[in-house]
């Protein structure tokens, strides 16, 4: 019965969506959608089309897709509790486009959210202008995110306790240098109820070793942290061209039920919009560990484009990095899915527009072509933004060799060498190179 359930979605789907896969159909409508009682499906999309364009016709919506996945979700969404209400820590290029993203879904499902999303600002002078007033009166991040306009549910606070009052989910976005000192800050300040979200990428290396950004979250603050990771430029998703996302989050064990607390359908409706499409799955650790290690394997993409190898080396150093990776998550973080790493847009999608058009992969180009070092590079590149691999690679290293594994690792080491012992980038292929002859 499923089946054919599903088949009859995939067939009325393939009219309107000729290239879509039996998977996605599948994906694009929750199950849900489809239950027996209702009006057939067919029936139900229709007059669900016809709601849309009669909507589009009377509010002038610029929005042309025909299909909200969040809108069937919503539909039997039933909150048995104050709306829940979100704070963003973070304002950088990527804090103020998923502030963006959460504040056009809360102003559109406001039973389930309170529509003003706080977002915090290590606040800066432009000019004799305080960077918070330029977003609260302008609705524009004029240094981090120019030229998108925010909604003006979203309000711009420099103050972090005060941004974080009363908040029931905390979205950490900020560079990953950065959290232990804010979350020094908020401990004792956040209640055990409170949900959180890591979109950072890069890992925490101190007295517990190798510590996923979400772990560390936890154990800092008490919170239970799930993680957004995918192939999202920031740029791109502000400008709203489509793309894909995971989320992932493991129900905590004081989870209060649905319709009372932080899950999977939360937030989906949380971080899903039409041009941002959102799966939602349980593996934490994977999605981690890929975004933060990707960063490192585009600052080799960088130097081979940088020194003019062309794609056939960036392909190679790819795969070689994509292989790396899930040995890491395998050797330290045996929870973490090797699925995770091609099924998902946090997986080889990532690693894939990272080292295509990223910052990782612009500053490591720079440094090839200018002999300048990596933090000159960031410096005169980003304007404040940071990319994130020139850490990672650092704290990599530190942590293999910690393990006395660095040899397993060549293509994160060489990285590493290049960038903090200045090992010349023409050695690059000789130090990833995979030798099998053995000496006499
Ligand atoms: N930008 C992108 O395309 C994407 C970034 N990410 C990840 O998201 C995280 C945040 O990145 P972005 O928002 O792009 O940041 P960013 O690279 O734009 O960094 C600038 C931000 O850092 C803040 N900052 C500077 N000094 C600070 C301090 N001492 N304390 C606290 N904040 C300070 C600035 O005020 C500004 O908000 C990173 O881990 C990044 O890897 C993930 C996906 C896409
Ligand atoms: O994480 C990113 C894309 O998903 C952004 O990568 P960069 O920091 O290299 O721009």
């Amino acid at each position: 019965m499923l089946a054919v359930r599903r088949l009859t979605r995939y067939t009325f789907l393939k009219r309107t969506h000729p290239v879509i896969s039996a998977r996605r159909a599948y994906r694009y409508f929750p199950l849900s959608f489809t239950c027996s009682r209702r009006p057939p499906l067919q029936i139900q999309l229709r007059s669900k089309m016809t709601a849309h364009i009669n909507h589009k016709q009377h509010n002038g919506d610029q929005d042309d897709h025909p299909f909200r996945r969040t809108d069937s979700a919503v539909s039997i969404m039933h909150l048995k509790r104050e709306p829940f209400k979100i704070t963003v820590i973070g304002s950088g290029n990527w804090g103020t486009t998923i502030a963006k993203v959460i504040a056009e879904n809360t102003a559109l499902h406001s039973h389930i959210f309170n529509p003003e999303v706080r977002m915090w600002v290590f606040d800066e002078k432009i000019g004799d202008e305080n960077l918070t007033d330029i977003i609260n009166t302008r609705h524009q991040n004029v240094k981090y995110l120019p030229k998108i306009d925010l909604p003006h549910n979203l309000v711009a606070d420099p103050d972090l306790l005060h941004s974080i009052k009363g908040a029931d989910i905390l979205v950490f976005n900020i560079p990953h240098q950065f959290l232990p000192n804010i979350v020094k800050q908020l401990q004792g300040h956040v209640a055990p109820h409170v949900r959180a979200i890591s979109c950072l990428k890069g890992f925490e290396l101190g007295s517990k070793g190798v510590q996923l950004l979400s772990s560390y979250v936890t154990d800092e603050l008490g919170v239970q942290c799930g993680a957004l990771s995918g192939a999202n430029l920031a740029p791109e998703v502000a400008k709203e061209h489509w793309s894909e996302t995971t989320v992932a989050y493991q129900l905590p064990k004081d989870y209060q039920g649905e319709g009372k607390d932080v899950d999977h359908k939360i937030l989906k409706l949380l971080f899903h919009r039409p041009y941002f499409h959102v799966n939602v799955i349980d593996d934490v650790a994977g999605i981690s560990i890929a975004g933060a290690l990707k960063n490192v394997v585009a600052l080799a993409c960088g130097f081979v484009e940088g020194m003019g190898w062309g794609n056939n080396a960036s392909a190679a150093i790819q795969r070689l990095g994509l292989g790396e990776i899930i040995k890491f998550g395998r050797m330290f973080f045996p929870e973490s899915k090797v699925e995770t790493y091609y099924q998902e847009s946090a997986g080889v999608a990532d690693l894939i527009t990272t080292c295509s058009g990223g910052r990782n992969v612009k500053v490591a180009t720079y440094m090839a072509k200018t002999g300048k070092s990596a933090l000159e590079a960031e410096k005169e590149l980003l304007n404040g933004q940071s990319a994130q691999g020139i850490i990672t690679c650092k704290e990599v290293h530190e942590w293999l060799q910690t393990c006395e594994l660095t040899q397993e690792y060549p293509l994160f080491e060489a990285v590493y060498q290049i960038v903090y012992n200045n090992v010349r980038m023409e050695d690059l292929p000789e130090m990833i190179e995979e030798l099998d002859i053995e000496d006499e």
